[in-house]
């Protein structure tokens, strides 16, 4: 076959996809593409399989025509969207990659993609379950980020992996000044099973400074990207109100539910503090999605390992909180069993 006869069957083939993805984009995301005026969004068919690799492909390979604001490649999902800063970047990319047909190093193999203009500023109708915000509305709620420090962040981890950690069905997890009973989501307070490291101090103080307290228990959770801790409330009656949660190395969303229907997803920055307080911590689930990703901001955060220091105080007597509905206080009533 001549070279210019081979070039007409591969612009063939590209053409039937380029039909075959838009009437797939009509059908996931129902939306109608508005094909011919330039526009900052972009959808992008992109045929790969999606996966992280695939996203740094087509990452490096967009910025060239100008920045990006928002970039959504999903796994096992062969479109994506993106959205330049200016139009005129966009319109510099749309002429470029529909004109030239760049062939990328996508998985399986290389191949060349197209893109199409889109009017509508879009989060993936298929990645919205794993949308997250910065900030969301569940009462008693707090985030303070940069809480400590990228040095003593390091610290933490190489001393965290000095000692064992116990495997459990989706994460690992290593505890301290009392031992946590899974299934009883309870600790012991008889039996203490060890004090705290030294290298823990500095988090110890600052946590009294912060809230007045002095906790005695800890919790350390180590997640790799698609590991889970299913819905739940920490139970009221071992453990006082402020829960503290102190993220590291990797980001992540968590998802925060009430009975009523509601539900958030908040966007955790390594080296953050969370609290939960009042509502957060009596009455709404928290739980962390069984993802390799999370979308913030119009962008594809991928996981990597992240490690939580989860502090409680163990409480002394029942728990009186607001909530009875919510509350365990009869489990552990002087007298029941
Ligand atoms: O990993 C986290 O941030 C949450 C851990 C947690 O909820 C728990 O250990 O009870
Ligand atoms: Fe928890």
């Amino acid at each position: 076959m001549s070279e210019d006869k081979r070039m007409k069957v591969y612009l063939k083939g590209l053409k039937k996809k380029k039909i075959k993805g838009i009437e797939l984009i009509k059908r996931d995301e129902k939306i109608e593409l508005w094909e011919e005026r330039p526009n900052c969004g972009l959808f992008i068919l992109h045929y790969s399989e999606g996966s992280e690799d695939d996203y740094h492909v087509l990452r490096s390979h967009l910025l060239q025509y100008g920045p990006l604001s928002s970039l959504i490649i999903l796994s096992g999902i062969n479109y994506g969207y993106a959205c330049y800063e200016s139009l005129e970047s966009a319109a510099i990319a749309y002429e470029t990659i529909n004109n030239s047909y760049p062939i990328l190093p996508f998985s399986p193999k290389p191949h060349p993609f197209t893109v199409l203009y889109t009017p509508i500023q879009h989060n993936l109708q298929l990645g919205k379950d794993s949308i997250c915000y910065e900030n969301v509305p569940v009462p008693g709620l707090i985030i303070e980020k940069d809480f400590i420090s990228a040095e003593y962040e390091q610290l933490l981890v190489e001393e965290l992996d000095k000692l064992p950690w116990n495997p459990l069905a989706n994460r690992r997890v290593q505890h301290f000044g009392f031992d946590f009973i899974y299934g009883a989501n309870s600790i012991n307070p008889e039996t203490p099973s060890s004090g705290f490291p030294a290298w823990i101090n500095p988090l110890l103080t600052d946590l009294q400074l912060k809230f007045g307290i002095s906790y005695d228990q800890l919790t350390v959770n180590d997640y790799q990207p698609g590991d889970s801790i299913p819905p739940h409330i920490d139970s009221h009656s071992p453990f006082e109100e402020i829960l503290a949660c102190i993220s590291i190395l990797g980001p992540i969303s968590m998802c925060f539910r009430n009975t009523d229907g509601r539900e958030f997803n908040q966007f955790i920055p390594p080296r953050s503090m969370l609290a939960m307080t009042d509502e957060a911590r009596y009455v709404w689930k928290h739980s962390i999605q069984q993802r390799r990703h999370d979308i913030v901001n119009g962008n594809l955060v991928h996981r990597k390992r992240r490690i939580s220091l989860t502090f409680r105080k163990i409480r002394i007597g029942p728990c009186r909180c607001k909530y009875p509905e919510f509350c365990d206080r009869d489990r552990y009533e002087e007298g029941s069993n």
